[in-house]
C-alpha cells in the first residue's frame, strides 16, 4: 500500500496540491492521476517516488515513512517513470534495461539466466527487442518512451509510478502500452500510478483516480469520480461536454448554428 498522509507539496513554502483526507493506493490497482497543466501531477509523483521534498505530511510504502527508507529498499519497492533523461544516452537499450535488475544481482553484478530470461519477455512484450543494440541517444521520443516503460517493468517493483508514460506514444501504440500495463498491473498485483492527460482512454482503462484540482489532491473508484461532475471543474472549456459522466466534444454544425457533441463514454472498457 502506498499511503498518503496529510500531504502539501509545492516548491519553497508555495504549496500546490495538498490531501485532507489519508489516501491509498493498493497493490491490483490501475491508478490514473489527472489534472490541467500545472496543478502538481509531476510534483506529486516525484514525492511519491522519494525525488522531491515535501513540505507537510507523510509517504509511506509498505508501512515504511519514504522518508526512512534504504536505497536499496527503494529500488525493490517502486520504479519510476519520469519525463526528464536522467541517464546516461551512450547506454545501449539492453545495457539500461540489464541495469535495472541491478537490486538482485550479486555484488560483482552478475546476471543469472533467469534475468537475462525476464528481460528478454518483457522487450518482446514492448516490442523493443529490434531496438536492443541501439544507443538510448539514437532513439525517437516514442521508442524512448517504451524503454523507459520496459526499464520499470524490469526492475520488478510492487509499485510504480509513470509521468505520462504514453505522451509520446502513436494512438495505436498509446492504447496498446496502456492496456499492455493495466493487464500486467492486474495480473501481477501491482500497484501502478500514471499521470495522463489522455482523459478518455486512462479514464476508461483506469481502475480509480487521483486527481488535483483547486489545490486539493483527490482520491475515487473511476465510477465516484465521474459522478462527481468534477471533469467539468477541471476542464472548463466551451468545446467540451462531460454531461452525465461522458467525455464530449463540440462540433459546429455551421448549417443549422446548433452545436452537437460527440460523446464518449469512459466507462465503458475499450474492448
Ligand atoms: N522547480 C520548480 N520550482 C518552482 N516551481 C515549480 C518547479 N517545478 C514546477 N513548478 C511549478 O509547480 C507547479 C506544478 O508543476 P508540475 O510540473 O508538477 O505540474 P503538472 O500537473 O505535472 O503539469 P503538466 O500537466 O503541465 O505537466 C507549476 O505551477 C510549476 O510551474
Amino acid at each position: 500500500m502506498i499511503r498518503l498522509e496529510h500531504l502539501q507539496i509545492g516548491y519553497g513554502h508555495c504549496v500546490i496540491a495538498q490531501n485532507d483526507n489519508n489516501i491509498a493506493c493498493a497493490k491490483g490497482k490501475f491508478i490514473t492521476l489527472i489534472g490541467a497543466n500545472g496543478t502538481g501531477k509531476s510534483t506529486l509523483l516525484r514525492a511519491i517516488s522519494n525525488n522531491q521534498h515535501i513540505i507537510k505530511g507523510n509517504i509511506y510504502i509498505n508501512d515504511y515513512n519514504t522518508n526512512n527508507i534504504s536505497d536499496l529498499y527503494k529500488s525493490k519497492t517502486i520504479s519510476v517513470v519520469l519525463t526528464n533523461r536522467e541517464f546516461s544516452q551512450f547506454l545501449t537499450v539492453e545495457e539500461i534495461l540489464y541495469l535495472s535488475r541491478a537490486p538482485y544481482t550479486n555484488f560483482l553484478g552478475k546476471l543469472t539466466p533467469s534475468d537475462i530470461d525476464f528481460v528478454e519477455e518483457i522487450m518482446t512484450d514492448f516490442e523493443i527487442l529490434k531496438l536492443r543494440s541501439r544507443r538510448l541517444s539514437t532513439l525517437s521520443d516514442g521508442q524512448l518512451q517504451r524503454v523507459l516503460i520496459a526499464r520499470a517493468l524490469v526492475q520488478d517493483t510492487p509499485y510504480i509510478v509513470m509521468d505520462e508514460p504514453t505522451s509520446h506514444l502513436d494512438v495505436h501504440h498509446k492504447a496498446e502500452i496502456l492496456l499492455k500495463l493495466r493487464d500486467y498491473c492486474h495480473q501481477h498485483q501491482k500497484c501502478i500510478i500514471f499521470s495522463s492527460h489522455e482523459l478518455s482512454i486512462a479514464l476508461a482503462l483506469a481502475d480509480e483516480v487521483l486527481a488535483i484540482h483547486d489545490l486539493k489532491l483527490t482520491h475515487q473508484s473511476k465510477a465516484e469520480f465521474i459522478g462527481t461532475g468534477m471533469l467539468a471543474k477541471m476542464f472548463p472549456s466551451p468545446l467540451l461536454n462531460f454531461k452525465d459522466g461522458l467525455l464530449g466534444l463540440k462540433i459546429n454544425d455551421d448549417k443549422s448554428k446548433t452545436h452537437n457533441f460527440k460523446f464518449f463514454n469512459p466507462l465503458q472498457p475499450l474492448y
